[in-house]
């Protein structure tokens, strides 16, 4: 989730109470007590939120925390405690009450003027002036109403005029707030004496809020145009280089001394590997195993980007911080290719694996592994809503394993990839999600932090679905390169005897030799460990390389690792499970030695 780019204004209730829990930590409330400078505190707590899957800034969690406080003093101080209006200026007046009823030497001014307490103050960021002005006005004792109640905006700089009802008698009448507090002190004072206080309060606070509310509103569209239009700027850059790419490789082509043949120095390379590449094609083409030397430098170079991706085992994490990764399939017919894909993720490394998959297939699942987070909940009339609660939890998806062709369940997976999509999660595509992806190609066309993983069957579906033709089964280079761009240079792993990684603009082969043994499950592991490796690529990596290129490489050397190593033990009666076995020192040797 670190990688996410947009970052709303508006916090949703579940983000809140997520906030409040860690913010209300011991730890964490002793640490702000104890510190005039609280900078590295709301680091680790926006840290932790990431954790949870909410990506806020330190900047923006204390922000929320000044802002919830002030609602708690007022809600407090305005004494609606007795008639229940307090949760409607402080919806988390009860989880507030018990936080800070435990520190120790309270100042509800302290909260109202942020800038007397050192909690407030983030490191290179000051305060505005609000707090001095309110100081100010409060220590001149004018108008003690509207200094007391004031509910300050931590953004914009620009005050926003924020009407006030007010009601005379039987006419109602609209200020804005600046004129209230520029009244005379004996105006309100009369006004209160008809009036009682906590009605007006209430009024006044409900509509400040309201209008700080509509403000992040306005704030967070105009950030999503931005982020927008940076994603189209960033698209037609992608573009030029890419066709700036074909200028080049035709040009070279046309050259009469371009060498179709590999170099001297290089060792033959199967002519099915190159037999029509063109030679821009050939120069960016790795081998993995090859005997070819440039390949082999080249294999260096993916592994150490693999080896890269790998987060550090440190005491210092907690649950969940390495990835939390979701299966969405697993039907009645099929019940292995989820937890296949699901153990594998733990295996590789992610902290938690969860399956969403139909009713009758979950306790079977759940009867293979206590390991697994199973949610039965495919076929269930909500099933949308059911997993879309938990993604704003989830690193990485994998949609396919063992979800069958039923319309009905191809059709929650296609809304949940668009929910995936929306919220920036890497998402691996296999088996029956491809079947979906041949139906609808544009579910996941372009969207950057996609895989497909076609075996060739699947692959054949999936690329006469889009050329309206057969494919050239003589060259598999050019025909992943050709689907690859027709999907909007989407990341596509080929399976097979070399696995042939590519996003349209370059062909890798991982091609470590595995076995002969080819038991079904083998694409399961192969796209469980693939969601892990994508997350961790792309927190590392973001846009700099192409991360799920990474992810790829490193999910295809791992699973044929795995079957080398567990055919080497059990020869013709290897299974998917003895492969599974593998994954640990099939990784240490690939990527931690
Ligand atoms: N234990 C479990 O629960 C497992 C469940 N699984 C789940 O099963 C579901 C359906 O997946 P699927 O792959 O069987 O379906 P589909 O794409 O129609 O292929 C069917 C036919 O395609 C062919 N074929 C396949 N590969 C080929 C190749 N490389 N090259 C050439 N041909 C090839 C081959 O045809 P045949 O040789 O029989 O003529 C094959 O019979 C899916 O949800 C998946 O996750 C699996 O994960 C396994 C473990
Ligand atoms: N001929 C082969 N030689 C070596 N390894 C292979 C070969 N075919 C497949 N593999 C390895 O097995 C992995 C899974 O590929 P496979 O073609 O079995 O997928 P699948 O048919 O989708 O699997 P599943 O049975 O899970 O549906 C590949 O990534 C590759 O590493």
């Amino acid at each position: 989730m670190q990688a996410n780019t947009t970052r709303g204004f508006l916090w949703s209730d579940v983000e809140t109470r997520t906030l409040l829990n860690i913010w209300g930590e011991q730890d964490i409330q002793a640490a702000l007590d104890g510190n005039f400078r609280n900078s590295f505190v709301y680091r680790d707590v926006s840290r932790r939120l990431g954790s949870m899957g909410f990506d806020r800034t330190p900047e923006q969690c204390r922000v929320r925390i000044k802002s919830l406080k002030r609602q708690y003093l007022l809600a407090k101080e305005g004494n609606l405690r007795n008639n229940g209006q307090y949760h409607k200026i402080c919806k988390f007046y009860d989880t507030m009450e018990r936080i800070l009823s435990n520190r120790p030497g309270l100042d509800p001014h302290e909260f109202m003027d942020s800038g007397a307490g050192g909690e407030e103050t983030v490191e290179g960021l000051e305060e505005d002036g609000e707090d001095a002005q309110d100081v100010d006005s409060e220590g001149r004792g004018e108008c003690p109403y509207p200094a007391e109640t004031e509910v300050k905006l931590e953004y914009p700089t620009v005050p926003i005029p924020i009407p006030v009802k007010v009601t005379v008698g039987n006419n109602s009448t609209f200020h804005s707030a600046s004129s209230l507090s520029n009244r005379t002190p004996k105006r309100p004072r009369k006004r209160r004496t008809n009036f009682p206080m906590e009605k007006l309060m209430e009024q006044y606070l409900e509509q400040s809020a309201q209008a700080e509310d509509n403000f992040y509103r306005m704030e967070e569209q105009r950030l999503q145009a931005e982020d927008r239009r940076r994603e189209a700027e960033h698209a037609r850059e992608l573009h030029m280089l890419q066709m700036l790419g074909q200028m080049f490789s035709s040009i070279s082509s046309t050259r009469p001394s371009s060498p179709v043949t590999p170099p001297k120095t290089a060792p033959a390379v199967p002519s099915s590997v190159f037999s029509s590449a063109s030679p821009s094609l050939f120069e960016r083409y790795y081998s993995l195993g090859s005997t070819l030397k440039r390949g082999m430098d080249d294999d260096d170079n993916m592994l150490s980007l693999v080896k890269n991706i790998v987060p550090a085992l440190t005491s210092k994490k907690h649950k969940g911080q390495d990835g939390r990764i979701g299966i969405i399939g697993g039907c009645q017919d099929y019940t292995g290719a989820p937890y296949f894909a699901a153990i594998s993720a733990l295996k590789v490394g992610a902290d938690l694996s969860h399956v969403f998959c139909t009713k009758d297939a979950a306790t079977v699942i759940k009867s293979y592994s206590p390991e697994l987070i199973v949610h039965p909940v495919l076929d269930s009339p909500n099933a949308v809503e059911e997993i879309e609660k938990w993604l704003p939890r989830l690193h990485g998806l994998v949609v396919g394993p063992g979800l069958g062709r039923e319309d009905l369940l191809l059709k929650t997976a296609k809304e949940v990839i668009e929910k995936c999509k929306a919220r920036d999660i890497p998402i691996v595509i296999d088996a029956d999600g491809l079947w979906l992806v041949t139906q609808q190609p544009s579910v996941i066309q372009g969207y950057q932090k996609g895989i497909l993983t076609p075996n060739f069957m699947e692959f054949t579906r999936l690329y006469e679905a889009l050329h309206h033709e057969p494919m050239d089964s003589s060259d598999h280079q050019r025909s992943v390169m050709q689907l690859s761009v027709a999907m909007g240079n989407l990341t596509l792993v080929l399976k097979g005897e070399h696995d042939l990684i590519t996003d349209g603009s370059k062909v890798i082969s991982c091609n470590i030799e595995g076995s002969g043994r080819r038991c079904g499950g083998q694409g399961d592991l192969l796209s469980g460990s693939m969601g892990v490796l994508a997350h961790w690529a792309h927190t590392v990596y973001q846009m700099a390389k192409n991360p799920s290129l990474v992810a790829a490489f490193g999910a295809c050397s791992l699973t044929r690792q795995c079957n080398s190593q567990a055919f080497q033990q059990h020869g013709r009666s290897t299974t998917t499970s003895d492969m599974i076995q593998e994954i640990g020192s099939a990784f240490k040797k690939l990527f931690e030695s």
